[in-house]
C-alpha cells in the first residue's frame, strides 16, 4: 500500500524546483555536511556514513551499508534507520537549492526487509516547492540502483533561517560548526539561498 497524505500534496500555486546555478555537477560527492551527523558525519562510529552525490536536475543519489551496529530484528536494519536513510537523503537536495530547510513530515513506506550487510541504493528529487514548502519524494533499492523497491519516502521540508538552529540547537556545536574549517560545509549549514 502506499499514498501521501494530504499535507504532502502540493498545492496548486507551487512551482518546478530551480537548480541553483553553483549547485555541485551532477555526478559530485556531496560531503557531510555536517562530521558530527548521525546520517552522513565520519565523526559518528555507529552513524550512517551515507554518500550523496549531485543528480541531475534537483536530485540525489546516494548509498548506505546496513552495519550491525543499525539492527531492529536479528540481521535487519531498524526501521528508524531507515527512515534516518531516506530523512538524510531528501535533506540533502536542498543544498542543490541552496536552501536551508528541515524536516516537517516524512512519510514511509517500508516494502521489503534490508538484510545487514545490504547496501540501501537511494534516489531522491524535489517535486515542487510552494513558497518556504520544498516537496520531495525518495526511494532505496537493494541489490544495484536499479534493483528491487526497499523503502520510499514522501517528505514536506520548510525552509528555516539560521536562527532556526542558533535558537534550538546547543551552543557549543552551533560555535563549533560555525567555526569549521571546510568552507563547504559551513556554507551547507549556515548559507541561504540569495
Ligand atoms: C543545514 C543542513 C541541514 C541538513 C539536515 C539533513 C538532515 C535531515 C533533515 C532533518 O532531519 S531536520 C530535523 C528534523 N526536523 C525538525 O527538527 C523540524 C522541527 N519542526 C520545526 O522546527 C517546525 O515545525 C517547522 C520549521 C518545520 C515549521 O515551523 P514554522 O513555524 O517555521 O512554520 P509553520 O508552522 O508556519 O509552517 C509553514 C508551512 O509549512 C506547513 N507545515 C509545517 N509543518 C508541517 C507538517 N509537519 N506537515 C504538513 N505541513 C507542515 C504549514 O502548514 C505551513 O503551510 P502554509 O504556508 O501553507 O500555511
Amino acid at each position: 500500500m502506499s499514498g501521501s497524505s494530504a499535507s504532502l500534496q502540493p498545492p496548486a500555486d507551487a512551482v518546478k524546483p530551480v537548480r541553483h546555478p553553483d549547485a555541485p555537477a551532477p555526478g559530485e560527492l556531496l560531503g557531510a555536511h555536517y562530521g558530527a551527523c548521525f546520517g552522513c558525519g565520519s565523526e559518528q562510529p555507529h552513524g550512517l556514513h551515507l554518500q550523496a552525490r549531485a543528480g541531475e536536475g534537483v536530485s540525489i543519489t546516494a548509498e548506505f551499508t546496513v552495519q550491525p551496529a543499525h539492527q531492529g530484528a536479528p540481521g535487519l536494519a531498524h526501521g528508524g534507520v531507515l527512515a534516518t536513510a531516506l530523512d538524510e537523503t531528501l535533506g540533502s537536495l536542498n543544498w542543490l537549492l541552496r536552501t536551508i530547510a528541515v524536516t516537517g513530515r516524512l512519510e514511509t513506506d517500508f516494502v521489503r526487509p534490508v538484510p545487514v550487510g545490504a547496501t540501501l541504493y537511494l534516489e531522491a528529487e524535489v517535486t515542487a516547492v510552494a513558497g518556504r514548502k520544498i516537496y520531495s519524494t525518495a526511494t532505496g533499492r537493494l541489490d544495484g540502483p536499479d534493483g528491487p523497491v526497499a523503502v520510499r519516502a514522501d517528505a514536506l521540508f520548510v525552509e528555516v533561517k539560521v536562527d532556526h538552529f542558533v535558537e534550538h540547537g546547543r551552543e557549543a556545536e552551533i560555535k563549533a560548526a560555525m567555526s569549521d574549517p571546510d568552507q563547504t560545509r559551513r556554507a551547507r549549514a549556515f548559507e541561504v539561498n540569495p
